[in-house]
């Protein structure tokens, strides 16, 4: 099948905090920060990347995480690549931070591809929701960003904790199928981040990670990860303890240094703080009076911006694009080969 000329979806994606102390790879909480993504088939062919602000280095051409995810769910889902794409891009989500700016944006692509067909089929009336497979977006989504907990909480939102299905029961489908529960934070619960203005690639970061550690390391690790759960959940004031970590914080400590004394020091004080992702961000799962109170740090080499950005109880949404309603000022574009 081939997607008709005219043919637009606009996307919005919430950001993620991964882990949140011991859930490595599995835990994820939604942020309510927001990339917004449009999609338009083209009869013009090449394709059109409109960057917006704030987006030095990242490539214009088919290597663009959200292009290159799109295409590749186009091809998955046996639909034609279209002649002419155009993509217009607002993010609001740091890259490098530790906020899952790269699982947001393949959740984008995978999404925009799914939404492209679907609305294409539905013929949905411009402005109106179109209904996602979320269990797809989520499966990609995971299969490429390499792990799926930042990537299960910006499609179904809230707090996840997700789980790659293993070879016992093959999945029939190009990527292995991911399960995911979503699980509500408790009311009193308000996560603060702390982001500095450097960064660190998740890749870099999970360099720095040891192929074992000890069994009685992840035998402590495996009780803070169920007690997580039920902390974050009903009971905010065992935070404390239920963010505590052995397998990633301290052997990538030399990697996020400043952010890990952050962290030791919060904690210190009582704060539920943990490493947001593969940092340098951190997270504090704050009670709502505690987090009034929390502040960016000040005095250090590093500038440090203080979010509280809340929890959104839904993840990617799509939408079937009224054209002519802009996503926001067009920045300069350029076209290339598609
Ligand atoms: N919205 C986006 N559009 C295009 N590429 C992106 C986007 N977000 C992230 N990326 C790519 O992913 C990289 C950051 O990914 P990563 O190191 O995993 O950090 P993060 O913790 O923000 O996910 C960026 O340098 C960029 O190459
Ligand atoms: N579990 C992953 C999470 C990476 O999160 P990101 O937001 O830094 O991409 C890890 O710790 O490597």
């Amino acid at each position: 099948m081939s997607l008709r000329p005219g043919a637009a979806v606009d996307v919005r994606v919430p950001a993620s905090s991964a882990n949140l102390g011991p859930g490595f790879d599995s835990i994820g909480l939604a942020l309510g920060v927001f990339d917004d993504y449009r999609a338009i088939v083209r009869e013009e062919p090449g394709l059109v990347v409109d960057l917006g602000e704030d987006a030095q280095g990242v490539p214009v051409d088919e290597t663009h995480l959200v292009v290159a995810t799109l295409l590749r769910c186009l091809d998955a889902l046996g639909e034609e690549r279209p002649a002419g794409l155009e993509l217009v891009c607002r993010n609001t989500i740091r890259m490098g931070r530790g906020m899952g700016s790269s699982a947001a944006a393949i959740v984008a692509g995978a999404a925009l591809a799914d939404a492209l067909r679907r609305g294409e089929a539905s013929a949905a009336e411009p402005g109106t929701e179109i209904p996602l497979d979320l269990a797809f977006v989520g499966d990609v989504a995971a299969a490429l960003e390499g792990h799926p907990d930042n990537s299960s909480a910006s499609v179904f939102g809230g707090m996840t904790v997700s789980w790659v299905e293993d070879d016992v029961a093959p999945h029939a489908g190009p990527w292995p199928r991911v399960h995911t529960t979503c699980l509500t934070p408790h009311p009193d619960v308000e996560p603060v981040v702390l982001v500095p203005t450097s960064r660190l690639s998740t890749h870099t970061a999970r360099a720095a990670l040891p192929a074992q550690v000890p069994h009685a390391h992840a035998a402590l690790n495996a009780a803070r990860a169920a007690l997580l759960t039920h902390a974050l959940t009903s009971e905010p004031a065992s935070l404390l303890p239920a963010t505590r970590d052995w397998l990633h914080q301290e052997q990538r400590r030399e990697a996020y240094a400043e952010s890990m004394a952050l962290v030791d020091a919060l904690r210190e004080q009582g704060h539920a703080a943990a490493i947001s992702g593969a940092g340098p961000s951190v997270l504090v799962l704050a009670t709502r009076a505690a987090a009034a109170d929390l502040q960016a740090p000040e005095g250090g080499a590093t500038t440090w911006q203080c979010l509280r950005p809340g929890v959104p109880s839904v993840g990617v949404v799509a939408v079937r694009a009224t054209l002519g309603a802009s996503l926001g000022e067009r920045a300069a574009v350029r076209r290339v080969d598609l």
